[in-house]
């Protein structure tokens, strides 16, 4: 009997991770961004939670430095603009062959360089792994933000499917045979390494005591 052909094509047995649970006390949250994809994506993984999101669309200044501390000022600046507890995200990707980089500095290199020039940036190496980092950073005005990290390792390939966001299209997940502009949304949303770092952002957000 011949079996249906898979929805996303799996080289290796991968667990997706379970969708996030209702939680039983919804905040309001404001997520600052200037990315209409990345509002997207938060807000579909968020959806089964309940939480409801506030979007608020400023152009923040990105120190330089590493991932962690770009969002930490992020995250800062924000708050201190809004004068409301905010969630802000920094989103890298970082070339194993590079040591890191383009890391936080991904946006610069895709919008001057193109898929086709991050491909080239890795002729020169066998290693064509990366790692697609996501950085949240919730911060109430005059404190101190906390940050949520989620990562997915992959490797760069020639651009393939829609290119409606960023470098989706030249990422391919370890495990699948897909990029990330090739897969449902729905798959996306549940390997990401934006899941992986909501995850962490809900269970931080479960503790009301958090949000004071
Ligand atoms: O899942 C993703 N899949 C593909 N590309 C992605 C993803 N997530 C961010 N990106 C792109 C957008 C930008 O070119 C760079 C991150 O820069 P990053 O500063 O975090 O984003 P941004 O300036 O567009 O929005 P924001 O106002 O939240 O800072 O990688
Ligand atoms: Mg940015």
């Amino acid at each position: 009997m011949a079996f249906p052909a898979r929805r996303f094509p799996i080289r290796q047995p991968f667990a997706l991770l379970p969708p996030l649970q209702k939680m039983a006390a919804t905040p309001n949250i404001t997520f600052v961004t200037g990315n209409a994809n990345k509002l997207k994506e938060v807000q579909a993984i968020l959806a089964p939670t309940g939480i409801s999101l506030v979007s608020h669309k400023l152009d923040l200044p990105e120190l330089q430095g590493t991932t962690q501390s770009v969002s930490l000022e992020k995250a800062r600046h924000a708050a201190s603009i809004l004068q409301r507890p905010v969630l802000t995200e920094d989103t890298s990707l970082c070339f194993t062959a590079m040591k890191g980089l383009p890391g936080p500095y991904i946006k610069w290199f895709l919008d001057s360089l193109g898929h086709d020039g991050l491909n080239r940036m890795l002729v020169g190496f066998d290693d064509k792994s990366a790692e697609a980092v996501c950085t949240f950073a919730y911060c109430k005005p005059g404190k101190e933000p906390v940050i949520f990290e989620g990562r997915t390792n992959g490797k760069i390939v020639p651009a393939r499917g829609p290119k409606d966001f960023g470098w989706d299209p030249v990422f391919m997940p370890d495990g699948f045979e897909q990029t990330y502009a090739e897969m449902p949304k729905d798959i996306k949303n549940t390997i990401s390494h934006r899941y992986k770092a909501l995850q962490k952002v809900l269970e931080f957000l479960k503790d009301p005591s958090n949000l004071e």
